[in-house]
């Protein structure tokens, strides 16, 4: 294929309310937009997002080597394939850098850029898959589910606001709820667990993400308490730097404890996937996300790792727009299970979403539709 044209949007996304966890308060979201031309003209679309309190670039970076990448991409000419792609974009690139999974790497920029290599990555697995007729997620695994669980965000603060949208959650199918504490006195997690746990009855699954926020006594003070609740899982309860921590909490905790915050690196993800402290892996689950780990592919290399270790991978995506969540959705359906709902439902929480996608969940999963590549009009989504 050769590339005609190569774009870049911004794209400026607002929260109908701010988000609040314990790393920060998110209101509003900036990124771009990548769009690709083929000689066809086909059209891929990738995004970046970049999130850099959880490890990616700053925003003014993701700008700079994209912009360099899509000017030195415009006129190329590509095999349609993942490895001619590489083979293209990286022709150095050694054996081994490409047994760890196959990276695009236009020019080196020096310093880790996940969220501009996501969103160039995605728009050439759209256009390469749509040039082979078949969805993206087949690009990933060929046994890729076609129905993918995701789970609500329960944003509220106070219990009872909790307990409404628990109940408007289940009632719309949602069979997993997620809700953020720490950065609030234990006290008040608790009585925002119990009010959720007694809104929607035993059956339905109950996760936390504490964001790193605890100490490790609060974090075994607060699973000691929450545990009570019955909870699928928690997320990072303490820091991400230090690993040992994790290790130990989750080897007295009632509840798998999923590693988040912790895959901001690659030399983290290396230690957390490398480390033999005994008795199985650091943890019980890891949360993938495609902007912090740069790519699909990228991903889908660290989802198998962990499920070689026995460890649960589940995908979400960092409050994205929804070319990255379509991406992530593939990513989530083509990984090795798909027993843990994916965090890919935060569409409702922004203004500005459009309205029809197809990525818009229904009875608490997204279906993956027969369309080639993301399947995504690149028209009526964004010249609206
Ligand atoms: O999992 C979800 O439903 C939404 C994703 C989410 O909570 C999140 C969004 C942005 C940044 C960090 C996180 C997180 O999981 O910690
Ligand atoms: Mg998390």
């Amino acid at each position: 294929m050769r590339i005609t044209d190569a774009t870049l949007t911004p794209l400026h996304l607002t929260l109908t309310h701010p988000l609040k966890t314990a790393r920060g308060t998110y209101a509003t979201r900036d990124g771009f937009l990548i769009r690709l031309r083929d000689e066809d003209g086909r059209v891929g679309q990738g995004e970046a997002m970049p999130l850099p309190e959880f490890g990616t670039e700053p925003l003014t970076m993701t700008h700079t080597v994209l912009r360099a990448w899509l000017s030195s991409l415009k006129g190329q000419s590509l095999e349609d394939s993942i490895e001619g792609i590489e083979a293209t974009l990286a022709p150095s690139a050694s054996e081994e850098l490409r047994q760890r999974g196959a990276r695009i790497r236009l020019i080196d920029p020096g310093e880790p850029v996940p969220a501009a290599q996501h969103g160039l990555e995605l728009a050439l697995l759209d256009l390469v898959a749509q040039r082979k007729g078949v969805p993206l997620c087949w690009l990933l695994a060929e046994e890729a589910r076609q129905e993918v669980l995701v789970n609500a965000l329960l944003g509220a603060e106070e219990p009872e606001a909790l307990a409404r949208q628990a109940r408007e959650a289940v009632d719309e199918g949602y069979q997993t709820l997620k809700v953020k504490v720490a950065g609030r006195s234990l006290d008040e997690d608790e009585a925002r667990v119990r009010a959720v746990r007694e809104a929607v009855g035993p059956r339905v699954r109950l996760r936390l993400d504490a964001n790193g926020g605890w100490s490790e006594p609060e974090a075994n003070r607060a699973l000691d308490r929450l545990g009570w609740y019955d909870l699928e899982l928690v997320e990072q309860p303490t820091s991400p730097e230090d690993l040992q921590a994790l290790w130990r909490v989750q080897r007295r905790a009632p509840c798998i404890i999923a590693a988040d915050e912790t895959l901001a690196t690659p030399a983290a993800v290396r230690t957390l996937l490398t480390m033999d402290l005994g008795g199985g892996p650091a943890v019980g689950a890891v949360v993938i996300k495609p902007m912090v780990l740069g790519g699909l592919l990228p991903s889908m290399v660290v989802a198998l790792r962990a499920a070689h270790l026995g460890m649960h991978a589940f995908v979400t995506s960092s409050i994205d727009g929804v070319v990255a969540r379509a991406g992530a959705a593939h990513l989530a359906s083509a990984l090795p299970s798909g027993e843990l709902a994916s965090g890919l439902a935060v569409g409702r929480l922004f203004a500005d979403e459009p309205r029809d996608h197809p990525y818009q969940p229904h009875g608490g999963l997204v279906r993956l539709r027969d369309m080639p590549g993301l399947g995504l009009n690149p028209d009526y989504l964004w010249d609206r």
